[in-house]
């Protein structure tokens, strides 16, 4: 069974007096519990534990037959995955005490507030799903790659914290949790969110919102929707995107822009999955599962005042940190000659061959708009090739731009003297050479193409060089 299923399976109520069965399962059934199952004889809880998966119990304490405690014992040994809560008329630490000691989750006064027994299932399902999806993680992050590479085919990368990324999405993806992907400008978060979204086997679709620049009113329009006549011009009733998402996926992209009366909103939402329609004074149920993006330190907003410290614990249930490009600068060559390509294919033009040299300078640029600016660069960089060679022009005049001292052809040798990083004795040439091609054969994966273009010499150069390198070993 998946993560996200364990948080639909019913609730059980066990106790003798059938009023308080009826009451209990009307509250729960009205905050939103869908199947609440209710037995007024203990003995019958085993039986039906047999026979049918439960996904939280709440248990009287002291019942004719079979008392609640024998049952706690039982049930703890025999079904440690499932959190009971104990309800007891007394208000006796002792037995509270005890039953935790035999593996009660949580332990409840009668007559029981309806606000509390609603917290104690809310709580008791929510630590059952975060358990599951522990172990799920656990068992993701010891193998290597991806499971399910097909889902990440959109992503080009070869690098090892982009694949540490991919196995965390995969234990993650079925969790019905909010998912905070934070990243620079550009680095991808919308990539993976459709990824994460993919894997998580969701009917629905993803429903993707930038909510940078929207005032409260226009948020809660956008997202909830808005009752007929409840402003002027609200001539009809209108279904904002929570409803059209269903049981999709809601991405709400710049969530650090999001206002303080928006952020309240949003928290309740990700709460209890209810939401208020404009003008409308009952509140609505989404099954929506929520992902939201940030180039911003909302941690730093927090200690700021501008972003609400609860809404950021809950948020980041699950969170994804994203490198930018110049973190992972092995996926350099592979992304260029992807966008170089994909820019060829939409313009109608033939296959153009990439200057080896590019790769060098490339790859002493920062950056700052991350993979969106490589594929502009690349993209006009194609627009403006009239043979069958890339034009390198928008390349040296984007990083020029940012690196205005540094002469294009220099800036490798610039920064390599300049980091004084040499050791006390001086390599030879010979071991500077065998070292340089060693390591740009690493940043390459072993391929040739790549590596020349990394080392600013031709394919058939840096094959002659291993071909005399391998010569002299033997
Ligand atoms: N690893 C990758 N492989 C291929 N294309 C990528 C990769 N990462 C990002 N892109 C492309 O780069 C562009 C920017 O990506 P995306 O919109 O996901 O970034 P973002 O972090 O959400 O940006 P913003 O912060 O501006 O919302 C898109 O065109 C996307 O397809």
């Amino acid at each position: 069974m998946q993560c996200k299923d364990l948080g639909n399976l019913p609730i059980l109520l066990v106790d003798d007096e059938a009023q308080l069965l009826h009451s209990a399962s009307l509250v729960l059934r009205s905050a939103g519990f869908s199947e609440v199952l209710t037995l007024d004889d203990s003995r019958t809880v085993l039986p039906l534990l047999a026979n049918r998966p439960i996904g939280v119990i709440v248990l009287d304490l002291t019942m004719p037959h079979l008392s609640g405690r024998e049952l706690l014992e039982q049930i703890a040994v025999e079904y440690p995955e499932i959190p009971l809560i104990m309800m007891t008329a007394t208000n006796d630490l002792q037995i509270a005490v005890a039953c935790m000691r035999s593996g009660a989750s949580d332990y409840l006064l009668k007559p029981v507030e309806q606000n509390c027994l609603v917290a104690a299932v809310r709580r008791a399902v929510e630590s059952r799903v975060l358990r599951a999806e522990f172990l799920s993680l656990k068992e993701r992050m010891l193998t290597n790659s991806p499971h399910e590479p097909s889902a990440f085919a959109d992503i080009v990368t070869q690098s090892p914290a982009m694949f540490a990324i991919f196995r965390y999405i995969e234990a993650i993806a079925a969790s019905p949790q909010p998912v905070l992907i934070s990243g620079e400008t550009g680095a991808g978060k919308e990539l993976i969110a459709r990824a994460l979204h993919r894997l998580s086997g969701r009917a629905g679709d993803l429903v993707a919102v930038n909510v940078a620049g929207l005032d409260d009113t226009l948020f809660s329009d956008t997202l909830f929707g808005h009752a007929k006549g409840s402003f002027t011009g609200a001539e009809r009733a209108r279904d904002g995107l929570l409803a059209s998402t269903g049981d999709g996926t809601l991405f709400l992209d710049e969530i650090g822009d999001l206002s303080i009366a928006s952020q309240v909103k949003l928290l309740r939402l990700l709460q209890d999955g209810s939401f208020y329609p404009i003008g409308a004074d009952r509140p609505r149920q989404s099954r929506a599962r929520i992902i939201v993006a940030t180039h911003c330190d909302v941690r730093r907003q927090v200690d700021l005042g501008s972003f609400r410290k609860d809404l950021y614990f809950r948020l980041r249930t699950h969170h994804i940190q994203l490198p930018p490009l110049r973190e992972r600068r092995e996926d350099l060559p592979q992304l260029t000659l992807h966008f170089v390509e994909k820019a060829a294919d939409s313009l109608g033009k033939p296959a153009l061959s990439v200057p080896p040299a590019l790769f060098q300078w490339l790859h002493n640029y920062a950056f700052p708009g991350n993979i969106r600016e490589l594929e502009g660069m690349a993209f006009d960089a194609v627009a403006r090739s009239q043979g069958a060679v890339l034009s390198l022009q928008s390349f040296k005049e984007a990083i020029a731009e940012h690196m205005p001292s540094s002469g294009e052809e220099d800036l490798a040798s610039a920064n390599l003297a300049s980091s004084g990083n040499f050791p006390a004795r001086l390599p030879t040439l010979k071991e500077a050479e065998e070292s340089l091609i060693s390591e740009a054969l690493k940043r390459a994966q072993g391929n040739q193409g790549v590596a020349a273009g990394l080392l600013g010499i031709s394919r058939q150069a840096l094959n002659k060089r291993l071909i005399r390198r391998d010569a002299e070993s033997l």
